[in-house]
């Protein structure tokens, strides 16, 4: 398997203030790798890091090999930020195809990957409404269904199943897994500690640190608990003890 993602010894901030330290990861192709942190604890700085919108204080992020920020680099990621940045005057169907005109798509690719997306997300029926009528969920697939459209080697989606019910939630695991199976790299973010287990590998992020890492079923039997929740517990209480202590 191949490394696509790689964080090494990455300290991230703003101006003077640090919000991670010494974060280490990779993510293979093939892999889907999730980011789970309360509120505040750095996950979104550090996928802005992964995507080169912020340039690492110290440390390195690689992604296919070369280092990040990298504008070329761009085109091969499927980005879903936490905020929909979407168009609430036009349909869902000209969104996707705007954006994906925007990733450099072709009319005629778009042509087949926008039903295809849209079906993942479970849209279809809504494609040509404008998305002002949309709820908070119905944003969110879309913005996720943009991320897919140019089929891109790489998924980075921030908070991909905020305000997405369980059903279609399920199902859209479902696609991330058959995405993986084909070869992509997947890494999101969450703080649902349910949609977490799904992934192939968990790091949990804690106050900018990282206090476990590794594949759900392995922290479980390593933190000797019974579920990833208690496995993040547990790994809180020594992360404050390991703190008190310094
Ligand atoms: N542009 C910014 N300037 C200054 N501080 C920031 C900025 N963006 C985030 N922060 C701070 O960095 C810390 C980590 O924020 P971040 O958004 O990465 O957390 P998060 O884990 O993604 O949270 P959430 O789950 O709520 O999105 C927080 O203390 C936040 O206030």
């Amino acid at each position: 398997m191949t490394q696509t993602i790689k964080v090494h010894g990455l300290r991230q901030g703003y101006g003077k203030t640090i919000v991670l330290q010494d974060i280490n990861l990779t993510v293979a192709s093939g892999e889907i790798l999730a980011l789970i942190g309360p509120s505040g604890s750095g996950k979104t700085t550090l996928v802005s890091t992964i995507m080169g919108m912020l340039r690492p204080k110290v440390g390195d992020v690689t992604v296919l090999g070369q280092a990040m920020p990298n504008r070329q680099l761009l085109a091969k990621i499927g980005f879903m930020a936490q905020t929909d940045a979407l168009y609430n005057a036009l349909t869902g169907r000209e969104n996707l195809n705007f954006f994906g005109a925007m990733q450099g798509v072709s009319k005629q690719t778009l042509a087949q990957s926008i039903p295809a997306a849209a079906k993942v997300v479970d849209l279809t029926e809504d494609l040509d409404r404008n998305i002002g009528g949309y709820s908070g969920g119905m944003k969110r697939r879309l913005s996720l269904a943009i991320a897919l459209i140019s089929d891109p080697a790489i998924l980075i989606l921030d908070e991909p199943t905020v305000g997405i019910d369980p059903v279609l939630r399920q199902k859209i695991w479902l696609e991330l897994h058959k995405m993986a199976a084909a070869g992509k790299t997947i890494l999101l973010t969450t703080h649902v500690m349910e949609d977490a287990e799904q992934a192939d590998s968990i790091l949990m992020i804690r106050k900018g640190e990282a206090i476990a890492q590794g594949r759900p079923k392995q922290l479980i039997s390593d933190y000797q608990v019974d579920s990833i929740e208690a496995v993040f517990l547990k790994a809180g209480r020594q992360q404050d003890a390991h703190t008190r202590n310094r």
